[in-house]
């Protein structure tokens, strides 16, 4: 019996492997508790094993997903499918090619195809719709699983690249799951961050492997998977209702909190900003912690109120600064990432694209240049536009801001003469397959400006400490507010404290003193509808 095609329903799809049971289990015991609590389909995977094993095997399996209604595909091996007359079968790039394939096993069956990058989706579009039906993006995290893997974790931007492929070939009729290291911990943020950028499409499911055959409670496993699948909301924070307007009063309301609350932020940053960002943390009602203790994140990332400031000017090592975002995720507490340097080294891009990839983050604040880096949007393409005044650049900076929001869901800041605040976040929504139908030019923005205040790039830290004040206030304002206000808040007290220190300063060493006093100040006056910094929606 060949299933019909067109309703596959790939969200929770296991893929077996007989190597990992634990005992007292066995492949059939693992792949019954995972149907009986939400598996939607059945792949069974024997890389080294008799033909006359795997066919039994095969068709005990068989029976078994036929009670649940649910298809099994057989990998690789297009004989043995054929033989039981399996539903499908799923080819990796090196085994028979897709043409061979499909004349073998006919129009009915169903054929997955492992991808992982741009060119092996457009040989796809190229084949056209009867060829292959579904693919395995992957390997999305690093796994053991696979032996011998022949591709790096490509996270969840790699699968973003793959959804884009399918978009831009105009591949509509592809269905896609995600495979590799996918578990609970990582499962919500990818299929929440897997969004092709026009917004129409997203992940239609989830493969795993190891957390259902290698579990002893393969029941509860995958009950668990079954509940993320079906709760389609992502809370790495607690993500407010939107407001509508951002006002003095939103401002006013933010540093009440803050105060009240007095946040821990802690600071994993460079040298240089490591002083005078404590300083900001004080002057700004918080509390600064500068630990780069590995053992200590997760005992600091349960204190109320505790906000991370990951900085990569930071030289704390790679796993220290993986801990921390683990640590502040699992707590659902927010973490501002100002990648330092982002084009700058190839070696510092990929520090960065490796952090990014390892968790979610609140908020991600750069310069004008580490934004359009991240935006993927070279200074050759924005020439491409005319050179309109600086008002055109405005608009390409901030449409760059919306597409570093939109990319990693989240709420990005551009610093410069004037600061872009954009919302990403979504409120942690997700769908399956389909994505949330906009796209990145559709997402709020506002441009923050009070006039140029040039000293505030002479002075060391003055980015990095905006990226303190954003901390304080993310960290302060209590659960279910709104972040995009909060860092709206923060950039405003900045701007404001930058314009009224440049006013009062003689040169450089003043300027320092008197924008610590201005935060000082305006922040424990909160008195907003006195700030002159000016608010325009985009
Ligand atoms: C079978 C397989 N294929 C992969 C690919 O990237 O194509 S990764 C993988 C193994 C995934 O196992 P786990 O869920 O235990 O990480
Ligand atoms: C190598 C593989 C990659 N992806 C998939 C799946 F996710 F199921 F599509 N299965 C495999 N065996």
């Amino acid at each position: 019996m060949v299933f019909n095609k067109e309703n596959v329903d790939y969200s929770l799809y296991l893929v077996t492997d007989s190597s990992m049971l634990p005992d007292g289990t066995t492949l059939y015991s693992q792949v019954k508790a995972g149907l009986e609590n939400g598996v939607t389909l059945v792949q069974l995977r024997e890389k080294d094993i008799e033909t006359k094993d795997f066919i039994r095997e095969a068709v005990e399996v068989q029976k078994l997903c036929q009670s649940f209604n649910v298809p099994l595909i057989i990998n690789d091996r297009i004989d043995v499918a054929l033989a039981i007359g399996a539903d499908g079968v799923h080819v990796g790039q090196d085994d028979m090619p897709i043409p061979m394939v499909r004349k073998l096993v006919g129009p009915d069956m169903i054929i997955g195809w492992s991808v992982g990058f741009r060119h092996e989706v457009e040989t796809l579009a190229e084949w056209g719709p009867d060829m292959v039906d579904y693919i395995g993006v992957g390997t999305i995290f690093p796994t053991l699983t696979k032996k011998n893997p022949k591709k790096a974790p490509m996270g969840p931007q790699g699968a973003i690249e793959v959804l884009n492929a399918l978009e831009d070939n105009k591949a509509h009729w592809c269905r896609t799951v995600a495979i590799g290291g996918l578990h609970p911990v990582n499962i919500e943020r990818v299929l929440y961050q897997c969004v092709s950028s026009n917004g129409q499409r997203a992940l239609d499911g989830i493969s795993v492997v190891s957390d259902i055959m290698a579990a002893p409670d393969a029941a509860a496993a995958t009950k668990n998977l079954r509940h993320l699948l079906d709760n389609p909301s992502y809370k790495f924070v607690n993500l407010g209702l939107k407001s509508e307007t951002v006002s003095s009063e939103t401002y006013r309301e933010v540093v009440g909190q803050v105060t009240r609350n007095r946040p821990l932020v802690q600071h994993m940053t460079n040298k240089v900003h490591q002083n005078f960002g404590a300083n900001v943390t004080l002057a700004v009602g918080s509390s600064p912690i500068m630990s780069e203790v590995k053992e200590e994140v997760h005992e600091l990332a349960r204190i109320p109120h505790a906000a991370l400031l990951l900085n990569t000017g930071s030289v704390a090592p790679l796993d220290v600064l993986r801990e921390a975002i683990t640590a502040y995720n699992k707590e659902k507490r927010p973490i501002v990432f100002d990648p330092v340097g982002y084009s700058a080294t190839e070696a510092r891009r990929l520090l960065n694209d490796t952090l990014l990839s390892h968790g979610q983050f609140t908020c991600i604040k750069g310069n004008t240049s580490e934004i359009l880096s991240l935006a993927k949007l070279t200074t050759e393409k924005m020439k491409g536009v005319d050179a309109f005044t600086g008002q055109l650049d405005k608009v390409m900076v901030a449409q760059a801001t919306r597409v570093v929001a939109y990319t990693y869901k989240t709420v990005a800041v551009c610093t410069g003469e004037y600061d872009f605040v954009a919302d990403g976040t979504f409120g942690g929504r997700y769908y399956l397959s389909c994505g949330l139908g906009i796209s990145a030019k559709d997402i709020p923005c506002v441009a923050i400006h009070n006039g140029s205040i040039p000293i505030m790039g002479d002075i060391t830290a003055s980015g990095c400490s905006l990226g303190s004040t954003i901390a304080c206030c993310v960290g302060g304002v209590a659960p279910e507010s709104n972040l995009f206000d909060a860092v709206v808040t923060a950039v405003v007290l900045y701007k404001t404290a930058g314009k009224l220190a440049s006013t009062r300063c003689q040169g450089n060493g003043s300027f320092n003193v008197q924008l610590l006093d201005a935060l000082y100040q305006l922040f424990h006056e909160n008195c907003p509808a006195t700030w002159s910094t000016s608010l325009e929606r985009l």
